[in-house]
């Protein structure tokens, strides 16, 4: 089964779930991980201006043999004027039109918010850009842009996971109520960067009985959080896994509410690793030291009792 899509508030349609070139791609050629990535089944590719590798995703994109239509490309405004800037990308992707341009930073607009989102909007009404939104908003920022906003944004991109979906439950709320999409990235970070926390275990738990992998549990999540997945790597057969998480059964309510409950309480730190490492050894060490005195006191029973 395919990666469904979403609907944004422009009428347009998001596929659920996108290829990054932002992390690894980094100013790096990224044609043969387009490439790749399209081939494996992946539509939704998510580029920005500052990653250096409109050109080569383009390179890739043409190398896949598919269509246009067939196609979403996201790429993000980084600085700059902003007309200029779109039309730059434009050039690089070799597009007639982006699908979804975001703001990527607030810091990028906060001195003019208004003005520049009119810019976005006179983008999509000259059909440069098919959807905008932006990226990295908190709620008050989003709020803002809202106020004066003639196009409501079509979607806000946002680093999002377990351990971070507590602080950004009235984002999500107030999103959803001004039908704004979100999309995530750094969604894997339970196990790329914060790995032996809470959430681990209710994940575990979910994984083996759905016989899934926990990187697919945590996607799943994401999805059935109504959020558009933006992950990304080298390797095929992770995009295999992400891509599998299609055919996955939902996550129960209550397997969801116990992901919750766990990334509510928030990673390990790496102190608190150490503290109960450090805890285990000293109660090993104590029971071993109870084994011991009591071995060698049965010893000396049988000893002095045989004598
Ligand atoms: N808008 C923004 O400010 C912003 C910021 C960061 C990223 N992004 C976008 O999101 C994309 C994805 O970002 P991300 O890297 O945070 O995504 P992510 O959290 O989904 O992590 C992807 C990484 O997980 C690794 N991984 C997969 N399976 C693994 C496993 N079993 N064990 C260990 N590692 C595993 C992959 O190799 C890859 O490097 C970027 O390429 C970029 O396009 C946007
Ligand atoms: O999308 C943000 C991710 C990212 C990767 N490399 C960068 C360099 C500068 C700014 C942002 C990024």
């Amino acid at each position: 089964m395919p990666f469904g899509v979403v609907k944004l508030n422009d009428g347009t349609e998001i596929p659920a779930i996108a290829f990054g070139t932002g992390s690894a791609l980094f100013r790096k050629d990224a044609t043969e991980y387009v490439e790749q990535a399209l081939e494996t089944g992946f539509s939704h590719i998510d580029t920005a201006a500052i990653y250096g590798n409109e050109d080569t995703v383009a390179k890739g994109v043409r190398e896949s043999g598919l269509n246009r239509s067939d196609l979403y490309i996201t790429t993000k405004y980084d600085g700059g004027d902003i007309q200029s800037a779109v039309r730059t990308s434009l050039t690089k992707l070799d597009l007639k039109h982006i699908d979804l341009y975001l703001i990527h930073f607030p810091r990028l607009v906060e001195k003019n918010l208004e003005t520049s989102w009119q810019e976005f909007e006179k983008i999509k009404e000259d059909g440069l850009a098919k959807s905008i939104g932006v990226s990295n908003f908190n709620l008050e920022q989003l709020q803002l842009l809202v106020k004066t906003a003639k196009i409501v944004p079509a979607v806000n991109q946002i680093n999002f996971h377990p351990y971070n979906y507590a602080s950004h439950k009235a984002l999500l709320e107030y999103s959803a109520k001004h039908g704004i999409i979100t999309e995530a990235y750094g969604s894997l970070t339970p196990i790329t960067k914060t790995p032996g926390g809470p959430v681990d275990k209710p994940v575990a738990a979910a994984a083996k009985r759905l016989g899934a992998s926990p990187v697919q549990v945590i996607l799943k999540w994401v999805q059935q959080k109504g959020v558009v997945i933006v992950t990304t790597s080298s390797r095929k057969e992770h995009l295999t896994e992400y891509l599998a998480v299609a055919d996955l059964p939902d996550l129960t309510d209550e397997e969801i509410a116990a992901i919750d409950e766990a990334g509510a309480k928030g990673p390990t730190s790496p102190m608190q690793k150490r503290n109960m490492a450090v805890k285990a050894f000293l109660t090993f060490a104590f029971l071993w030291f109870c084994f011991r005195v009591t071995w060698i006191s049965s010893r000396l029973a049988v000893l002095l009792m045989s004598k």
